[in-house]
């Protein structure tokens, strides 16, 4: 039997991450891929909060409680964050990624590949992630999407999480979920970059659309109804957008929209809750504290629905109330009194 080339060949060291956004889910993400055992370093540009994770390896604003590995190490120097990455994972709110794409352009390892796990389009425009990524890096660029049911404090926490990394360079995606999976964090890999980011950002709309549902106290039989026919408009504007079908009935789609919807970590159903007990959204925002994609996400899921003509009711009512042109009751109303019709008009899975 020959010997095996690989048995003295030293290992070869795991992939340098740099992780860019210092919140609930950046926090969570570097805290996961340092415990993985990779050269870890988180940028945000809060000083105070930086040095908190640093120094006592703590993120008292947006993870309180919940101990950090000592090997995170964390900046607010965009540069040094980049030094030595071989990998970058962005992770700031939607309303700031093409303009933390552009600061990290420049001090970007050339062979370093970047990924996000930000959820929503591009404010304004209503662009995929994607798009605004390869117009800003480039296209050859290595990119990818991580995605799927995953509330931060869990991860940060160490408790079982599945989430789905998509990308057009197989070997990329890979290695970005070679950097995550690890003892209680299975990541899978795909390939549909359109799928996962629709459905990552369609859930947040709809997770406010049940959550004023459970605060009106209208029933389980509701929250289902939504739940389901919310994944109906996931499917039907991926059908349109030529996303795949099992990509949202996967962790990206299904498994992130059930967690959405049903859990109150989930700061965009406590959204919704906030407004289906009458509370205004200005107040519901402001008590959250943190991140709400859906308030601008339902423009731009309206957007795009409207670009490729397809109807979206729950979304729509959901558009509307955000924007209090409706009250939620009308929501309800005008949602009850659709006419009636087949549950699958169109063909969606061919
Ligand atoms: N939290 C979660 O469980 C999950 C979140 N996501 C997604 O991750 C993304 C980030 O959300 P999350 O971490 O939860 O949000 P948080 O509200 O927890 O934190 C937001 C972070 O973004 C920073 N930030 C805001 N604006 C800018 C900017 N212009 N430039 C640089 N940094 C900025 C904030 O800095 P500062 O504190 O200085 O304001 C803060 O560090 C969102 O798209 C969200 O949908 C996805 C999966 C799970
Ligand atoms: O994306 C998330 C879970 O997968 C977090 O949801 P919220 O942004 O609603 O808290």
């Amino acid at each position: 039997m020959g010997a095996d080339a690989t048995a003295n060949s030293p290992a070869a060291a795991p992939p340098a991450v740099a992780v860019l956004g210092s919140g609930s889910w950046g926090t969570a993400l570097a805290a996961l891929i340092a415990r993985n055992g990779h050269r870890t370093v988180l940028w945000g540009r809060d000083a105070d909060g930086v040095a908190a994770i640093d120094g006592r390896h703590e993120n008292p604003r947006y993870l309180p409680g919940i101990p950090l590995p000592e090997s995170l190490h964390a900046t607010t120097d965009l540069a040094a964050a980049l030094r030595g990455a071989d990998l970058v994972l962005v992770v700031v709110p939607s309303h700031a990624f093409a303009e933390t794409l552009r600061a990290l352009a420049p001090h970007r390892p050339a062979h370093a590949g970047v990924a996000w796990a930000t959820k929503g389009f591009e404010p304004g425009s209503g662009r995929f992630l994607h798009e605004v990524a390869a117009e800003v890096l480039g296209e050859s660029v290595p990119l990818a999407v991580v995605t799927g049911p995953s509330f931060a404090k869990e991860v940060a926490q160490g408790l079982p999480t599945a989430l789905t990394v998509h990308s057009d360079d197989a070997d990329f995606a890979q290695s970005v979920a070679g950097a995550l999976h690890g003892p209680t964090f299975r990541a899978y890999t795909g390939d549909d970059m359109l799928g996962a980011e629709l459905g990552g950002a369609m859930k947040n709309v709809l997770a406010v659309a049940t959550g004023v549902a459970d605060g009106m106290q209208l029933g389980l039989n509701a929250r289902a109804g939504l739940i389901t026919r919310g994944l109906n408009e996931m499917l039907r504007l991926n059908h349109a957008i030529g996303g795949q079908p099992e990509t949202l009935m996967g962790l990206a789609g299904l498994g992130d929209l059930v967690l959405t919807c049903t859990g109150d970590l989930s700061r965009n159903r406590r959204l919704g809750l906030a407004l289906g007990r009458g509370q205004s959204i200005e107040d519901a925002v402001r008590e959250i504290g943190q991140v709400v994609e859906s308030v601008q996400t339902a423009d731009e899921v309206m957007r795009q629905a409207q670009r490729h003509g397809i109807e979206l009711p729950i979304s729509s009512a959901v558009q509307a109330v955000l924007h209090g042109s409706i009250t939620p009751a009308d929501g309800l109303r005008q949602l009850l009194a659709r006419e009636q019709k087949p549950e699958y008009p169109h063909e969606l899975f061919g």
